[in-house]
């Protein structure tokens, strides 16, 4: 990379609230900047020394980024536009976290709720990028996004990494014509005999990084890559390539060019994920504590959902008699165990327990079960609601993050 600056161009440097120095050339012809010959020298030096800082984040991370200072705002990353955009703000919205942003052409908004943190909208592979250059402490991104452009970078922490959107796999398709009419597995399309070192298999992907790693890994030495922004469905039928590695949701694409995914071609599962800068957390003061707390309203949600809220009737002897009864229904465990209390039924102007009201919790796949369960030891009278929080003693995924964090 080389930088000219002409004789008459001045630097402005700034440190304000970033991590990373910013600097701007200005022309005299432009702006009222003074350019003072003997500047000019210090202004190349900074400039090549911010250059190379920039060119060292990104090659390896935030190993090398400018220290965590200057910046009192803990900054979470959100996809900007495309598929995770609405789906990401959804979420949030559904743990209490409401993003203010007047409109969508704005890239920074606030949450009220979390007053030390602020927003910025950004494409969903920048997000990664600039969590590795310390412009980020926080994203929403695809695991897919991570494993690409993370490149495996140990700065990068997974904090949860099953958000429940964006569901997609990156996998290897090749036509369903041809000489592949036959190939069903990566194992033959491997051992066919068409692959040399001067005709190597040639694959168009956006996931260069990983499609050469998965290649590596499964012992394919002749391959190529060839990359487009989009639409790389149409490149075996037009002659640019053999296959394709690309995300799969529906497989509607696939199959309307006429390609087939084969046995061991999955090369990532994908889903939303939050991903934190092991730096931020560490050294950015209150990052940890804003994470925690987001993860908790994350996990009480997510959690919450797959759950039903089941209550019903039992007549009963006594509460200990009816827990006999409901513990020997397997779906009926809930949480820790059914709630059970007594139900007052006033009878002939007397207060009596005839029946206990049983609360459980039931996921969701299981409901028709538990209530069949339930009727089968006397429930009646059942009803079901949904489930908006589940708050545990402590979520699992923060004591996994602090010893990620060593901690
Ligand atoms: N069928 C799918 N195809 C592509 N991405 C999907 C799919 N389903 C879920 N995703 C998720 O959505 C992310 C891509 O979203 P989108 O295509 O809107 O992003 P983008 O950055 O705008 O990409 P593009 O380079 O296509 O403009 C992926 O990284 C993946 O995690
Ligand atoms: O399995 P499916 O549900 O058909 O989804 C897969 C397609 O969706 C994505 O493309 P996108 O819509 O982002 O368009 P692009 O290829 O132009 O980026 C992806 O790159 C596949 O082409
Ligand atoms: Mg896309």
């Amino acid at each position: 990379m080389s930088i000219s600056i002409p004789l008459n161009t001045t630097l402005q440097y700034s440190s304000s609230s970033s991590l990373a120095p910013s600097f701007s050339l200005f022309s005299p012809i432009t702006s009222t900047a003074v350019s003072v010959t003997g500047i000019r020298q210090r202004c190349l030096r900074m400039v090549t020394s911010c250059v190379s800082n920039a060119q060292k984040s990104v090659l390896n991370g935030a190993t090398d980024a400018v220290s965590i200072v200057g910046r009192e705002q803990i900054r979470l990353g959100l996809p900007s536009k495309g598929r995770m955009a609405a789906d990401s703000l959804d979420l949030l919205k559904d743990c209490q976290l409401f993003v203010k942003q007047v409109n969508p052409r704005q890239y920074v908004a606030q949450i009220p709720q979390l007053p030390n943190t602020e927003v910025w909208f950004q494409r969903p592979k920048d997000i990664v990028r600039k969590l590795l250059s310390g412009d980020l402490d926080l994203g929403i991104v695809g695991l897919d996004i991570v494993g690409e452009f993370g490149q495996g970078n140990e700065d990068l922490i997974i904090v949860h990494e099953a958000l429940n959107f964006g569901d997609c796999h990156l996998s290897i398709a090749i036509p369903n014509y041809g000489i592949f009419e036959n190939i069903k597995s990566l194992k033959e399309l491997a051992q066919m005999p068409q692959w040399t070192e001067e005709r190597p298999l040639r694959v168009a992907t956006g996931f260069t990084y990983l499609g050469s790693k998965f290649m590596k890994e499964n012992g394919i030495k002749h391959v190529t890559f060839s990359t487009a922004d989009g639409a790389l469905e149409a490149a075996p039928a037009m002659g640019i390539a053999d296959a394709i590695l690309d995300l799969v949701s529906s497989g509607t694409t696939l199959k309307e060019n006429n390609l087939k995914e084969i046995e061991g071609g999955v090369v990532l599962e994908s889903q939303a994920a939050l991903v934190a800068s092991r730096r931020a957390l560490t050294e950015r003061k209150g990052a940890l504590e804003t994470v925690h707390e987001i993860l908790e309203r994350l996990e009480a949600h997510l959690k919450a959902n797959g759950q039903f809220t089941v209550v019903a009737n039992m007549r009963g002897t006594d509460a200990e008699e009816v827990a006999e009864r409901v513990k020997t229904q397997p779906s009926l465990s809930g949480l820790q165990g059914p709630t059970i209390s007594p139900v007052y039924c006033k009878r002939d102007g007397k207060v009596s327990i005839e029946y206990y009201a049983i609360v459980i919790c039931v996921p969701k796949k299981a409901l028709y079960e538990s209530v069949q369960q339930l009727r089968a030891v006397g429930g009646s009278g059942v009803l079901v609601s949904p489930l908006t929080y589940i708050f545990d003693e402590e979520t699992p995924r923060w004591s996994q993050l602090l010893s990620k964090l060593g901690m």
